[in-house]
């Protein structure tokens, strides 16, 4: 069922200064930072040549990142982000095996324009999950 590794998620305090420490101390390709609403985050994409790794900053008052920054004021690694071919067929083999789904259970359309949905850390041995459809 998982394809390719998507991403890596970090969450920092500061992601002007976590961009600036990616972009011109660790020289990596680095976008500009977006605003995503929806998500409770501003996302800024460090680009690999096999992958990416997406530094998040909370967003609003009702972010899903504040208590983990609140607990890792520093920032740290939140998530992992896999492939998969059909998300709605993916949720449905990891509910009816005990997972649970974060949110409403509906895939939402993530910071890559495609379908993802977020797994309980508790469910999947203490790691925030994401899948993605491609
Ligand atoms: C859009 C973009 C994209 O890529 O497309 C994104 O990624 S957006 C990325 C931001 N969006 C999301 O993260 C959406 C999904 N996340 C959530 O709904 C929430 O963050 C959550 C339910 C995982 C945790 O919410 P919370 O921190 O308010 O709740 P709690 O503090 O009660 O946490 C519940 C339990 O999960 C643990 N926990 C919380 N966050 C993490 C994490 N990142 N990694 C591992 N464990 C975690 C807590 O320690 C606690 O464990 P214990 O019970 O043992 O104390
Ligand atoms: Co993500």
């Amino acid at each position: 069922m998982l394809l390719r590794l998507n991403h890596v998620a970090l969450a920092v305090p500061d992601i002007e200064a976590a961009a600036a420490t990616y972009r011109e101390t660790l020289g990596a390709s680095v976008s500009q930072a977006e605003a995503l609403p929806e998500h409770g985050v501003t996302v800024v994409f460090v680009e690999l040549e096999n992958t990416k790794v997406e530094l998040l900053e909370p967003l609003g008052d009702t972010s899903p990142i504040a208590a983990f920054l609140a607990k890792n004021p520093k920032g740290g690694m939140h998530h992992i982000c896999y492939e998969v071919a059909d998300i709605v067929a993916a949720r449905d083999h990891l509910v009816a095996s005990g997972m649970r789904v974060l949110g409403n259970g509906e895939p939402r359309i993530g910071a890559h324009g495609k379908p993802v949905l977020f797994l309980h850390p508790g469910d999947v041995h203490g790691t925030l999950t994401e899948l993605q459809q491609v």
